[in-house]
């Protein structure tokens, strides 16, 4: 976590790649998504202005589901602020990752893999952060596990094999500070605050709602973050598949910091694409301004 200025935020243009074809086969996943990177960084074969930064869904190189992390996990290994020597990682996932990052020339959201930590074999639900020289710079593990029981319409419970992340991080690009969640964490605004209040312009998570929280709470949770944090707000999903053991809601998107919804994917394999305008921020924050509002004499910065 930076705990120095964010940098100027710049325009720049946010690709989101909603994965299709996630399916058992770790390497297909991997050969896919790193076409997929490379064709998003490229504005789809220039049909759409080249991105700047790439973002990949939850999961994008396993089935879904705690049953699943346990066989998929790789060892990952990053310390914050020391070196990273990626042709030394264990991870198949990281190795791609990064190669595809520096071939494109792209910052990379690598979405989420689930993660085996080296010294005590816990799982993670994680997401690897690139550089467009490839170097692995941030990584988040999930927080918040999706534990939830709705009777009769699902029951997923991610702490059956997973353990929750501990710490809240972002990362500096040369246009943004963005700040990194993932899926479940978007129900609980105190992370998205902590982001938004250390300087971040930007939050991206990847996520993987369900088709019955999804239409309910995707686009609603996404707003209500860009407007009461006033940034630029978007989460990556998959595509559905109704085969697979897990049915993604879909509609990646991405939200403004007045809470319009500026990109939206519907629920197939599609890369959307955004161009991200800081006078749009700007404008959010000094019209309303929350920023400079808010009442520390009354309640906790729960940033500080
Ligand atoms: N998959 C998740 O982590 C979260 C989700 O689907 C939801 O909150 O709903």
């Amino acid at each position: 976590m930076s705990s120095s200025a964010a940098p100027a935020f710049k325009p720049f243009n946010l690709a989101l790649i909603q994965l299709g074809q996630v399916g058992p086969d770790k390497a297909a996943n991997l050969q896919h998504a790193r076409e997929m990177i490379l064709r998003a960084a490229r504005g789809d074969g220039g049909a759409k202005p080249k991105a700047d930064l790439v973002v990949l869904p939850e999961c994008f190189n396993s089935p879904y589901g705690h049953v699943h992390f346990p066989v998929y996990a790789e060892t990952i290994a990053f310390v914050p602020g020391r070196p990273y020597d990626v042709a030394a990682s264990a991870s198949k996932s990281v190795k791609m990752l990064s190669a595809a990052a520096r071939e494109a020339g792209v910052w990379l959201v690598g979405g989420s893999i689930p993660e085996r930590d080296t010294t005590d074999s816990k799982l993670y639900n994680t997401a690897t952060v690139y550089s467009p020289q490839g170097d692995l710079v941030a990584i988040h593990r999930k927080v918040h596990l999706f534990d939830i029981d709705i009777p009769g319409k699902i029951t997923f419970k991610e702490s059956e094999t997973l353990t929750g992340g501990k710490t809240i991080n972002c990362f500096d690009t040369d246009f943004a500070r963005v700040g990194l969640g993932i899926c479940y964490d978007v129900r609980f605004p105190e992370l998205a605050m902590i982001n938004a209040r250390r300087g971040c312009q930007v939050l991206i998570y990847p996520g993987a709602f369900n088709l019955t929280t999804g239409p309910l709470h995707w686009e609603l949770l996404q707003r209500a973050r860009a407007i009461d944090q006033q940034v630029y707000f978007s989460m990556c999903s998959p595509a559905r598949d109704m085969t697979a053991g897990y049915h993604a809601w879909g509609h990646s998107m991405v939200v403004d910091p007045m809470g319009k919804v500026i990109a939206e994917a519907g629920h197939e394999e599609d890369i959307v694409y955004a161009h991200i305008d800081p006078q749009t921020f700007h404008d959010a924050r000094a019209g309303i301004p929350v920023t400079t509002q808010r009442r520390f004499d009354v309640y906790a910065d729960v940033s500080a």
